[in-house]
């Protein structure tokens, strides 16, 4: 079983490096290039960003738009990152990869989750995590100096470039229909009864998040957003409640007095429950044009499909 990093710059390491650090040592067994299935997934996104790369109205078509006009005539970008965004956005027609089903979560509360309908062995792809919408961080003016400016210190002073006034758009996928397109409140406050889109995001890598959209569920190939966290339990008691001291006394992790590191131990003890009750996790290919669920151990049909969201998800997401 692998530890978790955490990293002690930060009160919460980004999502995506806990998992990518918890993995780290699996993470080659896990993917290997073995599984048909994803090399064959990676062969028709290479084929596709070759296709849009030489048919620049095609690609226009297929490219993801904000519903917010103003956000989409202030962008200037690339040809090839135009390319990038409408693959990461699109779904492929994948009619081979049909392995899971949704139905009522094991969790309580958990709403649906993802069951897969075969055995699935350790590594083999199980669907794909859609980019019905995508998110992405406009570059700041000032990001050339943040770099240089960014140390240690900054981040002991809880600087954040978010709180520096961070600018993220959504881009609605091609595909997804005008009348299912959400405004930018919805996506990202919700309603009173709506979970806000961000809570099906993945990050893919520095710039961009995918978002599959809860209603588009007819399609198996693209149920990744549909896997919940094995560990609710842990997940909804917020990281130092008096659960999650026991689970970090349980582990042997070490509380200490000082509140900080309490909290860091309790995040501990939440990534390893996830990570012991989890049986899949997302991961990008084709250098981020598409992101896919992958077993990381072997799944018998009728299975729940559990993943690991990462300590950040739960506390931008708790109640
Ligand atoms: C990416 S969606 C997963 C699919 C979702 N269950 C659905 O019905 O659409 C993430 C949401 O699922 C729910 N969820 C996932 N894991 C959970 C858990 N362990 N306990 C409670 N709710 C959970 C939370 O509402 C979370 O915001």
């Amino acid at each position: 079983f692998v530890h978790p990093t955490i990293n002690a710059n930060r009160k919460f390491a980004p999502r995506d490096s806990i998992i990518i650090q918890a993995f780290d040592d699996e993470q080659n067994i896990v993917i290997a290039g073995e599984c048909r299935i994803v090399s064959q997934i990676s062969r028709l996104l290479k084929d596709t960003q070759l296709e849009l790369l030489s048919d620049t109205s095609k690609c226009r078509t297929q490219h993801p738009q904000s519903t917010v006009e103003a956000d989409n005539e202030m962008r200037n970008i690339d040809p090839e990152q135009m390319v990038h965004e409408a693959i990461l956005s699109s779904r492929l027609h994948l009619p081979f990869l049909h392995r899971t089903k949704l139905g009522p979560s094991k969790i309580d509360g958990a709403g649906r989750g993802l069951f897969a309908t075969e055995n699935i062995a350790k590594g083999e792809a199980i669907t794909c995590y859609p980019g019905d919408a995508v998110l992405y961080e406009l570059p700041s003016s000032d990001d050339e100096e943040d770099d240089f400016d960014e140390t240690e210190d900054d981040f002991e002073d809880g600087y954040d470039e978010d709180e520096e006034g961070t600018e993220t758009i959504c881009l609605w996928g091609a595909h997804v229909p005008i009348t299912d397109r959400w405004d930018e409140d919805k996506v990202f406050d919700g309603t009173e009864s709506t979970s806000p889109l961000t809570a099906y995001a993945v990050s893919v890598d520095d710039h961009y998040s995918i978002m599959g959209h809860p209603e588009l569920d007819g399609n198996p190939a693209y149920f990744g957003h549909f896997a919940n966290d094995g560990a609710g339990e842990f997940a909804f008691e917020g990281p130092n409640s008096q659960n999650n001291s026991r689970a970090s006394l349980e582990l042997g992790l070490d509380t200490g007095e000082d509140e900080e590191f309490g909290v860091e131990d309790n995040i501990a003890a939440y990534v390893l429950k996830s990570l012991e009750v989890s049986n899949a996790m997302h991961r990008s290919l084709a250098d981020g044009l598409h992101v896919v669920t992958v077993a990381t151990r072997d799944i018998v049909a009728g299975e729940e499909i559990f993943v690991t969201y990462g300590p950040d998800y739960w506390v931008e997401n708790s109640k």
